[in-house]
């Protein structure tokens, strides 16, 4: 904060602030106790599939160290915490028995959390189906929207009261392109065709979901995207067309259905014979009407047209001007900020919106010195995007809240441990925590609701 500045980026009384992870990414113990493998179990112990080999096995053992990371939250100052439940714990087979042990895990988890007075926000599904589920199809088999909404309703009826916000699928593109059309992600299929399909049910699961919550659950249910802008190169017409294809292809295939407004029309161009029509009334299902919205979101993309890039002949020009992440990803706040705005438009205005993910993986030392980690460009990030946040809500958009991502170092999926994005420290040695200049930043901001900005 400057002097010029205090008090200018005061956020709306309510505003919720907290941090989010995903199970399989901080969790570990995947098999412990009546559990179920997953896909990713799968996935990352194939060998090929994951840098320096690493897997989930034991990630920031969060399935154990559950009551310290609460604490960790209290120190953190969090109102709020997203998190996931592995479908796989619950229900090992995906469908029929329920683990008790498994589903006791988030039982104890949420009592923790609201015995410390910080609100659950919980994920239904992030990424790590029951690989027995994917043995009878997974995302390709149309029964998965049913299958979905019976282990929906097994937790809307289990945390009835306790949890208030739900989110039913986290980033249906990610599962999508990464899980069916490009293989980098569980369970590493390679198909345009596949990944029509799979994205049509993921989609009416997550309809399927809401349809049932509003029969047997109680709160506020919505669904969690990921869009990243898309700025033309230049100013040609092929720059333009490409950048309409790649925001067809990533920020439209999802978000226009569960508008209403079915397919993007690009998406035909984009995926050609793989393209597939699909009767209306799994549109009608997927149209369900929700409470929010969640956006995930890191960075933009500035593409060009690229005849050769499969599947949206476009491909993003690195903006050599801007600091990019350890994820190759470029720094932008403005970019957030015209994306709420975009989204509030596309959404009519109406949907409350949350930001369930946003931060940054930086170079962080693999342990603490002298009791600290410094971590400036998180620290930069975290300020300039919480700034570009309430811009967007001095601009009209309703947005409701923050969880930044993430709450710990953890397993970031197929690049292993490699990449960090914690607030805090995890020693993956010792799994000793060491909150982060950018963790003690943030205590501070949600003490001073923005006001230290
Ligand atoms: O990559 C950081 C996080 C990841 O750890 C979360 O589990 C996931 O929800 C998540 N989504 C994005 C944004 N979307 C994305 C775009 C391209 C590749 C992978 C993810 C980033 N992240």
């Amino acid at each position: 904060m400057t002097t010029e500045t205090a008090g200018k980026y005061l956020f709306p009384e309510g505003f919720l602030w907290g941090a989010a992870t995903a199970a399989y990414q901080i969790e570990g113990s995947s098999m412990a106790d009546g559990a179920g493998a997953s896909i990713w179990d799968r996935f990352s112990h194939t060998p090929g599939n994951m840098k320096d080999g690493d897997t989930g096995d034991v990630a920031c053992d969060h399935y154990k160290r559950w009551r310290e990371d609460i604490q960790l939250m209290k120190r953190l100052n969090l109102q709020a915490y997203r998190f996931s439940v592995s479908w796989s714990r619950v229900m090992p087979e995906g469908r029929g028995a329920i683990n008790p042990k498994g589903i006791d895990f988030y039982d104890r988890l949420v009592d923790g959390l609201l015995e410390q007075g910080i609100e659950p926000l919980c994920t239904l599904y992030h990424w790590d189906l029951p690989a027995a589920l994917d043995d009878r199809g997974g995302w390709l088999n149309p029964d998965i929207a049913d299958w979905f909404a019976d282990y929906g309703q097994v937790l809307f009826e289990k945390f009835k009261g306790r949890v208030k916000t739900w989110g039913t699928i986290n980033e249906p593109w990610v599962i999508v392109d990464g899980g069916y059309l490009h293989g980098a992600l569980a369970p590493g299929h390679r198909s345009a065709f596949e990944a029509m399909i799979a994205g049509h049910n993921v989609l009416r699961a997550h309809g399927a979901a809401v349809k049932r919550f509003r029969q047997v659950g109680e709160g506020k249910i919505g669904i969690v995207l990921n869009i990243e802008p898309k700025y033309p190169a230049s100013d040609k017409p092929e720059d333009e067309a490409a950048r309409r294809r790649a925001e067809a292809q990533m920020n439209r295939w999802f978000l226009d259905p569960l508008m209403g407004r079915g397919y993007p029309e690009e998406l035909k161009d984009v995926y050609g014979e793989a393209y597939r029509e699909f009767p209306q009334e799994d549109f009608d299902l997927i149209a369900q009407p929700t409470d929010w919205m969640g956006l995930n979101w890191y960075t933009r993309a500035v593409p060009e047209n690229a005849p050769d890039a499969w599947p949206t002949r476009s491909r993003p020009v690195k903006q050599v001007q801007h600091a990019h992440t350890e994820t190759g990803w470029e720094v932008n706040p403005p970019a957030l900020t015209d994306t709420l705005v975009w989204l509030h438009e596309q959404t009519g205005g109406k949907l409350p919106l949350m930001v369930t993910e946003n931060g940054s993986a930086w170079y962080d030392p693999p342990h603490a010195i002298d009791g600290r980690i410094h971590d400036p460009m998180r620290v930069e990030y975290l300020k300039n995007h919480l700034k570009a946040l309430h811009d967007a809500i001095g601009k009209g958009v309703d947005v409701r809240g923050y969880m930044a991502w993430s709450l710990l170092d953890n397993l970031e999926w197929s690049l292993g441990y490699s990449k960090r994005f914690g607030i805090t420290h995890v020693n993956f040695q010792t799994q000793e925590r060491t909150i982060k200049d950018s963790g003690l930043l943030y205590a501070e901001v949600i003490k001073t609701h923005g006001g230290v900005l």
